[in-house]
C-alpha cells in the first residue's frame, strides 16, 4: 500500500498541476485523478499531443520496470492489449531536491468490465472472453504471462467495444514467479496450482473472472477450496452452466494455450445457440447469488425465446394447411385425369 509521504507528494496532485518532464521539456497539466493502486497514481493529463494518462510514483523502479512491459509491446505489431508508451520522464520540484519518475500513456476511455456487461448483457461477456484469450495468446507467445488478471484491471473502450488491460504491473517474464495477484483469480488461492508464470495461470484467472461476472459479490474459498466448490458455482448459474467444459477444464490447468481455451470457448457458444430452444425452458438454479442482474437478463431472453417458439408454433399449421391443399388438389387432377381417359376409353 502506498505511504502517506507519497500520497501527500504525488498523490493528490490538483487540476492545473503542470508536470514537466526534466529530461523530454514536456509539460502535462492535471485535469484529474483516473486513479491509483499500490504503485502510483494515474491522472488524466492534457498536453501539447493531447489527452494522456500518466502515471507518477515515488517509487522509480516500479515505473522503470512497468515502462520496461510497455515498451517490449509497443514493438509488438498489432498488439493493444495494454495502453500505448507515450513518454518516460522525472518530475522535480523543490529546486530539484525530489524528483519523482513518471510515463505517460495511452487514454483508455471506456467503462469497467463489469459495468459494461451489467449495461449491454450478458451476450458482450462472451464477446469480450474470446477477445480477451486473443490477446493474452499474443501476450503468451510473446513470453509473458499478465499475472494480475481480473475485472479492475480492464477496460472496455468504445467502437467498436474492445477490452483492453490496463496495469502491466503484474507482467511477469514466463518460467518466473507470479509479481502481483489479486487472492479470488489466484489459482494458488484456491489450491488449484502454483504462483508459477504460465500460460495456465492466466487461463485459470479468465475463468475466474467469467464466474465473477456472474456472481459479483464473491465469494471466500471454503477449506482448501478447489475445483469442487468453484464447480457447484459454475451449477449455480445458468449462464456459467453453459460453459461448464471449458471452466472447468480451464480452472484445473488443462488448456495448455489460449487459442485451445478459445476454440473450446466458441464451441460451447454456438452449442448454446443451437440448443437455445431446449434451454429456454430451463430454470435458473435458485442457487446462484447472481439473480439480481445475470438471472434477471437471462429470464428476459427466456421470455423472448418462448416468445419466438410460440410465433414458430403458430407458423406451423398454417403450413401444413397449405401443403394440404396442395395435396389435395394434386389428387383431385389425377382422379379427374383418370376419369377422363376412363370415359375416353369406354367411347371409344
Ligand atoms: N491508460 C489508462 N487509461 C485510463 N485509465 C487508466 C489508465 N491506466 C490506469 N488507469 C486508471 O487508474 C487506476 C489505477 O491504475 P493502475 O491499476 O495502473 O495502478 P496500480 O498502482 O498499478 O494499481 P494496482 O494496485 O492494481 O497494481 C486503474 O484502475 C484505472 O482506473
Amino acid at each position: 500500500m502506498m505511504n502517506n509521504t507519497m500520497k501527500n507528494q504525488v498523490g493528490n496532485l490538483p487540476q492545473g498541476t503542470n508536470i514537466f518532464g526534466k529530461w523530454h521539456k514536456k509539460s502535462y497539466t492535471i485535469l484529474k485523478m483516473l486513479g491509483y493502486g499500490a504503485t502510483g497514481y494515474v491522472y488524466l493529463t492534457r498536453s501539447a499531443d493531447g489527452l494522456a494518462a500518466l502515471k507518477i510514483s515515488e517509487n522509480s523502479s516500479s515505473i522503470t520496470s512497468e515502462v520496461n512491459v510497455l515498451r517490449h509491446f509497443s514493438k509488438v505489431r498489432g498488439f493493444s492489449l495494454g495502453p500505448s508508451l507515450l513518454d518516460v520522464d522525472d518530475w522535480a520540484i523543490a529546486n530539484g531536491h525530489k524528483v519523482f519518475s513518471f510515463y505517460v500513456m495511452e487514454y483508455l476511455e471506456g467503462e469497467a468490465f463489469l459495468s459494461f456487461i451489467q449495461n449491454k448483457g450478458m451476450e458482450w461477456a462472451g464477446i469480450l472472453v474470446l477477445q480477451l484469450l486473443t490477446d493474452l495468446h499474443t501476450l503468451h507467445e510473446e513470453g509473458w504471462v499478465f499475472g494480475d488478471l481480473k475485472p479492475d484491471n480492464l477496460i472496455v473502450t468504445a467502437n467498436p467495444p474492445k477490452v483492453r488491460l490496463i496495469d502491466v504491473g503484474g507482467t511477469t517474464i514466463q518460467g518466473r514467479a507470479i509479481k502481483e495477484f489479486t487472492e479470488f483469480f489466484d489459482r494458488g488461492y484456491w489450491g488449484l496450482g502454483s504462483r508459477k508464470a504460465e500460460p495456465t495461470y492466466d487461463l485459470f484467472a479468465v475463468a475466474m473472472i467469467m464466474i465473477h461476472t456472474c456472481y459479483p459479490k464473491q465469494f471466500q474459498k471454503n477449506g482448501e477450496g478447489g475445483i469442487k466448490q468453484l464447480s457447484s458455482y459454475i451449477q449455480g448459474n445458468l449462464w456459467l452452466r453453459k460453459y461448464e467444459k471449458v471452466l472447468v477444464r480451464a480452472l484445473t490447468g488443462e488448456y495448455a494455450t489460449a487459442i485451445e481455451m478459445k476454440r473450446d470457448f466458441l464451441q460451447a457458444m454456438s452449442d448454446a445457440k443451437s440448443y437455445a430452444a431446449p434451454q429456454a425452458k430451463a430454470k435458473a438454479s435458485p442457487k446462484s447469488s447472481s439473480t439480481s442482474y445475470t438471472n434477471r437478463k437471462q429470464n428476459r431472453t427466456q421470455k423472448n425465446r418462448a416468445h419466438q417458439q410460440t410465433a414458430q408454433r403458430q407458423v406451423v399449421p398454417a403450413k401444413s394447411k397449405s401443403k394440404g391443399f396442395i395435396e389435395t388438389s394434386v389428387l383431385i387432377t389425377i382422379v379427374l385425369a383418370a376419369y377422363f381417359f376412363y370415359i375416353y376409353g369406354t367411347l371409344l
